[in-house]
């Protein structure tokens, strides 16, 4: 369930975006004011926050990243206040949501902060997935940890969800973080939480995603980019069930199931000293493998068409049916960038088809690719980046540019996918977006979210 903040009245149209965002699945909480609505988010956090613009947007945008909290905001208005909409975004507001609300708008962004729209559970056809869920559905019950692997795109997350719905703390929060994501710093404070005055502008006390989740279920996913010094204090707060928030003088108890996702070779990681051995051991305790798409036939189809429905309805369009002809090219294609590409390739799909079917004509696939290709080798043997030509003669940072964007609009926007092909971490990857946003070139977008100037890569 997504969590949603809104601040300002819900006496008026805020107030139709609250019920829409309810009859979504969304859990909401609400602030009267800008001030009110940063004690919610020290004490409980949000996947998002909706702030009316006749606040000031611009201070609770800065005290966040003051206080290392990491929420993104969303100002709200009339399409008159384009001014203030435009200072809003400027001062770091993630978006721009013009009122009366449209309700697929509040969707989408719910959707493009993470949050995941109402649980429909995974969608699953192949006996490959249905022996793995089965076995998820035997180790919700248990109170162990537990590491989910698989490639990009293939359903970590939405596994993870499943496992909480399923365990006997399906009435508890349950709270995902994507490691990669965030600077360190951020990380950390994220993840534990902070004292008033742990850091310069920690002016309140504040609750991690550790305490955040009590009662519930915390994801951490791409646990394997995490730096070795908060493995260390992961590995603490496992063994000690409690937290030390940043600054804090007395560790706080914390009863939290941990799931943790991966793309990559853990194993191999611990071997090469990357990763720290006892944590390893400590999350592996129950381990779930989700094969790549192209290892689930069966799975396609099914997929394919929930992907048709659901963006059909999105979108108020007709609901379409996949024809044979785009059946057979989606049943030949080998999916690199797994159910996430499909879930992408579909919704372009939906958008693009006229008369009564999905045809061929409208399923574009990305270029096949050698078997070699999937595997987690290194850039170099990895064929899938496009060749930068004429070299000679050119700057390196120009070069590096090139590819890297040409690598994400060949990934469809998946920064995991990309940073996986580059051979780059994902925190390198959205540094250099950040740093192309900065100075106006435009960077693709990622799976599902719109193409504006986003603060976040
Ligand atoms: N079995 C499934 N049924 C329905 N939707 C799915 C399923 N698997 C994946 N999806 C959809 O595909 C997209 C990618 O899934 P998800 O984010 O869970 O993948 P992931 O493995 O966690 O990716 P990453 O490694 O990049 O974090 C999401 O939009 C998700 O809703």
């Amino acid at each position: 369930m997504s969590r949603l903040l809104i601040v300002g009245s819900l006496e008026g149209e805020l107030g139709a975006a609250a019920r829409v965002a309810i009859a979504r699945g969304a859990k909401l909480a609400h602030a009267e004011g800008v001030a009110a609505g940063l004690g919610r988010l020290r004490a409980e956090g949000a996947d998002l926050a909706l702030v009316d613009l006749r606040h000031d947007v611009a201070w609770l945008v800065q005290a966040l990243a003051a206080e290392r909290i990491a929420c993104p905001v969303v100002a709200c208005g009339h399409a008159e206040d384009a001014d203030a909409a435009v200072r809003a975004i400027e001062a770091g507001a993630r978006d721009f949501l013009p009122l009366p609300p449209d309700a697929d708008l509040i969707v989408a962004m719910l959707e493009a902060a993470g949050a995941e729209p109402a649980p429909e559970g995974p969608i699953a056809r192949d006996p490959a997935m249905l022996t793995l869920l089965a076995r998820a559905a035997q180790l919700a019950r248990a109170e162990a940890s537990l590491l989910i692997t698989g490639e990009s795109g293939t359903g970590k997350e939405v596994l993870a969800r499943h496992i909480h719905a399923l365990s006997r703390r399906a009435r508890g929060p349950f709270v995902a973080l994507n490691c990669a994501a965030l600077p360190e710093t951020l990380l950390e404070s994220e993840l534990f939480g902070h004292e008033k005055g742990a850091f310069s502008g920690a002016v309140a006390a504040r609750k991690g995603k550790f305490e955040q989740a009590d009662g519930g279920t915390l994801l951490l996913d791409e646990i394997g980019e995490m730096d070795p010094r908060l493995q260390a204090k992961i590995l603490r707060v496992i063994q000690e069930r409690e937290v030390d928030r940043l600054g804090g003088t007395a560790p706080v108890k914390v009863d939290v199931r941990l799931l943790a996702a991966t793309h990559r070779d853990l194993a191999a990681d611990v071997a090469k000293g990357r990763f720290r051995e006892d944590l390893y051991f400590r999350l592996n305790v129950l381990a779930l493998h989700i094969p790549p798409l192209r290892g689930r036939p069966a799975d396609i189809l099914p997929l394919a068409e929930h992907f048709a429905a659901r963006y059909a309805r999105a979108n108020g369009l007709p609901l379409r049916a996949v024809s044979p002809l785009a059946r057979a090219a989606l049943a030949a294609h080998t999916w690199p960038g797994n159910v996430r590409e499909l879930e992408n390739c579909i919704h372009r799909a939906v958008l693009l088809a006229e008369g009564t079917e999905i045809g061929p004509e409208v399923i574009e696939l990305t270029p096949p690719r050698t078997q070699e290709a999937f595997a987690d080798a290194p850039v170099a043997q990895a064929p899938a980046a496009p060749r930068v030509t004429g070299l000679v003669g050119r700057k390196v940072e120009e070069v590096e540019q090139e590819l890297i964007l040409e690598t994400l609009s060949h990934c469809l926007g998946n920064r995991t996918r990309a940073a996986e092909i580059l051979g780059i971490s994902i925190r390198t990857l959205r540094n250099k977006l950040q740093e192309y946003r900065a100075a106006g070139i435009a960077v693709p977008p990622a799976p599902g979210q719109a193409p504006i100037p986003l603060p976040y890569a």
